[in-house]
């Protein structure tokens, strides 16, 4: 408790102290009880309005004895948690340490500030590792995968599949999958949503594109498709069991640890569900490395293959063994969970971005009916038919406009809203904010796209333009722009999200108009990635290609 603190708390002592001398004087108290109820709730009441607004006034949110600031939380889940914690970050100058009850894991420091970030991601990164708390949090769902590990074990797979994703082969794969899966999954989707009913049917635009990236994440780890997308929008069981899972290990970080690890021992509640989700989700992975296994044995060299798990089933560890089939599980299922939902839900916020900014639209389209008018020039007169519009990989890294359309679009909804680090050592952040060794420090991406002293007064409109110098687009600083983290843990999949999203969002606006359903409730939901919570319910019309 800060100094400020401690002395509201005294003041409010004796604020409440006449209410206490009349409970004292014994008789009188039994004759008049309603009488004092009513007094020390008027004392009560007043303390906290008045403890309430010093500390708003001066600290930006108000901290209780014994449950800390949780009242202020929340308050503040009731609205917007990501708006609340803006609206903290603003009134304390970018950082904040969050007190939460004794009894709960809740303590922390919050911050928005780009000079910390730069501290924490890259300048004194071995001092700011995942840390245990969140490695065993994650543990049962993730293992010893890259996204909870640290020093050597997430040296390693860094170093394997960095390799991996820039290799000739595995862009290959990437770029064979996505028109695979554009062309003959989503668009047949979005053709048959646009020709049912009058003037479409609506559609939920938000889960056909986490379809698409859980699929194609799949066929880049594991090298199968799962087939999420497949007409009719089928519920697969494993993607099924990896989304409970996903949201039962999410449940975990606002749990106190010793309640979900007794509930894991009784099998009860949420740990019930997990538990149950990750059978399914093992079962899955399991079969899959068996049958790879197989297949290699058979082929000797597994010619032909470019997907995550071959390539770490040839691979050896340092003592030259091959890799435990439960360590070739966990690489596979870290990497869905990296791919599956960033860049949908990025896709999903553009959308709707674009419905509330058509002038950007336009821009958009006539980007893409440039580079479409250029192909056909270059076809010498020739037509070009329709089917065979499909983006070429050079065409698509020409997109300049509508790559900034989509980096403004994760500046204002990043995929991953906070992240969390934890301090091993004593450490002081160029703030000034001093961190105790194990503190827990959160950086809130979605409060730094809209911070004043970040991105200037217009920081909350939608401007693509800020990212154009003479129409060729720039990058901003990862400690800046931290929707893809920063440092030596900079997201791996950055290019290929950028050319993903790019694919898609290119193949999908080049062919329909995408209107918002009037009315759609659209907000974000509380988990590790920025979903929209009522997902995004869209109606399509075929573009008028005489009205470009
Ligand atoms: C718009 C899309 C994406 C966004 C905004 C995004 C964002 C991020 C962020 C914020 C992190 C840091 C997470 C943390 O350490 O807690 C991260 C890490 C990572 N991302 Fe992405 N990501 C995207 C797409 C992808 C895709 C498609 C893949 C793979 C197919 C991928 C693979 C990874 C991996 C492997 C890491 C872990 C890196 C490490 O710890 O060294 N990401 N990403």
């Amino acid at each position: 408790m800060s100094a400020m603190d401690t002395a509201v708390s005294q003041n409010a002592t004796v604020a409440a102290a006449p209410a206490g001398a009349g409970s004292g004087s014994g008789g009188l108290a039994s004759l008049l009880p309603e009488v004092q109820t009513v007094e020390l709730l008027v004392a009560v009441s007043i303390f906290v309005a008045i403890h309430s607004l010093r500390q708003r006034r001066t600290q930006g949110l108000p901290t209780w004895p014994l449950v800390g600031m949780l009242p202020s939380l929340l308050l503040g889940l009731r609205g917007d948690m990501y708006e609340w914690i803006t609206g903290v970050l603003k009134a304390r100058g970018g950082t904040f340490t969050f007190r939460g009850p004794w009894f709960t894991n809740l303590q922390c420091v919050v911050t928005a500030d780009p000079r910390n970030l730069e501290h924490l991601l890259k300048t004194r990164f071995g001092s700011f590792p995942k840390g245990p708390y969140f490695r065993d949090t994650v543990r049962d769902l993730l293992g010893d995968g890259i996204f909870g590990a640290d020093d050597e074990v997430w040296r390693r797979q860094r170093k394997a599949a960095s390799l991996e994703f820039h290799s000739a082969e595995f862009r290959a794969l990437t770029a064979s999958s996505l028109v695979e899966l554009v062309h003959r999954r989503l668009l047949p989707v979005l053709a048959d949503a646009e020709a049912s009913g009058g003037g479409g049917a609506a559609v939920d635009l938000q889960d056909v594109l986490l379809r698409l990236t859980f699929d194609n994440v799949c066929m880049i780890a594991f090298g199968v498709d799962p087939g999420c997308l497949r007409p009719g929008l089928p519920e697969i069981p494993f993607a099924r069991a990896f989304e409970d899972a996903t949201e039962a290990t999410t449940i975990r970080f606002i749990t106190p640890t010793a309640v979900w690890r007794a509930m894991r021992a009784l099998g009860v509640g949420h740990e019930r569900v997990l538990q149950r989700c990750l059978a399914g989700v093992d079962e899955f992975a399991y079969d899959v490395i068996r049958r790879r296994k197989e297949e290699l044995a058979a082929e000797a060299a597994g010619r032909g293959r470019s997907d995550l798990l071959t390539v770490f089933t040839k691979m050896r560890d340092e003592d030259g063994r091959p890799y435990t089939d439960k360590f070739l599980r966990d690489i596979c299922v870290n990497f869905i969970l990296a791919g599956r939902d960033t860049s949908s839900v990025a896709l999903a916020w553009f959308f709707w971005l674009l419905g509330r900014n058509p002038g950007v639209e336009a821009k958009i389209v006539e980007e893409i009916e440039g580079i479409v008018a250029a192909r056909k020039e270059a076809a010498a007169g020739r037509e070009v038919e329709e089917e065979e519009l499909v983006f070429r990989p050079e065409e698509v890294k020409r997109m300049e406009y509508l790559h900034a359309a989509l980096s403004e679009a994760l500046r204002l909804y990043p995929s991953v809203p906070v992240d969390h680090k934890e301090v091993v050592e004593d450490e002081v952040f160029p703030d000034g904010t001093v961190l105790k060794k194990g503190t827990k420090v959160i950086y809130a991406m979605y409060s730094m796209g809209r911070m004043e002293s970040i991105w200037g007064d217009d920081c909350r409109e939608y401007k693509p333009e800020r990212w154009l110098r003479d129409g060729r687009f720039m990058s901003e600083s990862a400690y800046k722009f931290t929707a893809f983290n920063g440092g030596p843990r900079l997201c791996l999949g950055k290019d290929f999200a950028y050319y993903q999203m790019k694919f898609a969002a290119s193949s999908i606006l080049h062919r329909y108009r995408v209107h918002v359903v009037d009315g759609h409730p659209v907000a974000p939901k509380l988990a590790l990635t920025m979903y929209m919570k009522h997902g995004l319910k869209v109606t399509l019309t075929k573009r008028d290609k005489t009205k470009l």
